[in-house]
């Protein structure tokens, strides 16, 4: 193996930016929930996503039988899955000579599955090093590894060429950061004509101000969830132009109704329901022209 492909994320650990990121480092490296791990051993894709599209209840079948928690945890995942697959379907053109690069990637599971739809490179940056030797870990066993590569890599400050790479995105992680500055970032290493892509949670501005159950999602997870205008404003402020903004809050509804149900609930079920059914919530796709 060359010394790219044996590349391990904890081999060059930067000092995190601010305290905030360290601590943020810390979160995701003591992280090792059971609905993120059961439902990754699934097929091997591991994600910090929710899900969107509507439930398979004949897949289900009666909650009385033995296999039921078993086919629940399956169509969970099935519907992170689709939200991946769904984010990928906006990067537009991306041929095998592309490289990707997954801001915030967590374990990796979708750069795996951005690589196996479009045979390019994709580099991942998340701020924890047990995050990042996972995804190598499993980039390595899928034999992928010359293709997706992990790293402890602050988004904001990326090693990236300026213009060098086709599209980037964020799923889920833009919650972390400045969006002025994450969206410079992004402008920056992205070529002209490129696409930038999230999926994120924001606060709509028609509710007024963040209401209770955004706040308690902010404390859940140590995050500073952004307004809907705030992304709208800063993608504007750094030559990054909406192609399509996507409301995928009644999509992403029936995965939260469906997790409250399992053994797997962490707590955070009803900030997520109650938040996205009063409105104070939304759970939106945003594509956007690097012009
Ligand atoms: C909720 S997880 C999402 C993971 C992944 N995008 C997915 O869909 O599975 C948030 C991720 O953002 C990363 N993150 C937060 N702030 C970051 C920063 N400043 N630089 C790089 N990664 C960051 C965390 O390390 C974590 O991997
Ligand atoms: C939409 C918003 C506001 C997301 C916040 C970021 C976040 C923690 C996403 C899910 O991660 P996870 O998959 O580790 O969380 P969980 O353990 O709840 O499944
Ligand atoms: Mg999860």
């Amino acid at each position: 193996m060359t010394a790219e492909t044996t590349f391990t994320a904890s081999a060059k650990i930067p000092a995190p930016a601010t305290p905030y990121q360290g601590d943020i480092a810390r979160y995701w490296n003591n992280e090792a929930r059971p609905v993120n791990l059961r439902l990754g051993d699934v097929d091997g894709l591991y994600h910090h996503h929710y899900g969107i599209g509507a439930v398979d209840h004949a897949a289900l079948g009666d909650p009385a039988h033995s296999e039921y928690e078993k086919k629940l945890i399956a169509e969970l995942h099935r519907l992170e899955s689709a939200q991946a697959e769904f984010l990928l379907d906006h990067l537009g053109p991306v041929g095998a000579d592309d490289t990707l690069v997954d801001a915030g990637c967590g374990r990796g599971g979708s750069m795996v599955m951005a690589h196996r739809r479009f045979g390019c490179r994709v580099e991942g940056v998340t701020l924890s090093a047990a995050q990042a030797d996972f995804g190598n870990r499993r980039a390595r066993e899928l034999r992928i590894e010359d293709h997706v590569r992990s790293r402890v890599c602050n988004m904001l400050d990326t090693p990236f060429d300026k213009g060098s790479i086709a599209a980037s995105w964020n799923n889920e992680s833009t919650m972390y950061v400045d969006l002025h500055d994450l969206f410079a970032e992004h402008s920056r290493f992205l070529k002209v004509g490129g696409r930038y892509v999230t999926i994120t949670g924001c606060w709509n501005p028609r509710y007024g101000q963040p209401s209770k159950w955004v706040s308690q999602i902010n404390a859940h997870f140590e995050c500073n969830i952004h307004s809907r205008r705030e992304y709208v404003r800063a993608m504007a402020d750094n030559r990054l132009v909406p192609q399509a903004i996507v409301d995928l809050t009644p999509e992403t509804l029936p995965y939260w109704e469906l997790r409250a149900t399992s053994s797997l609930v962490t707590g955070i079920e009803e900030a997520f329901i109650e938040s996205y059914r009063d409105g104070s919530f939304q759970y939106v796709l945003i594509a956007a022209d690097r012009v």
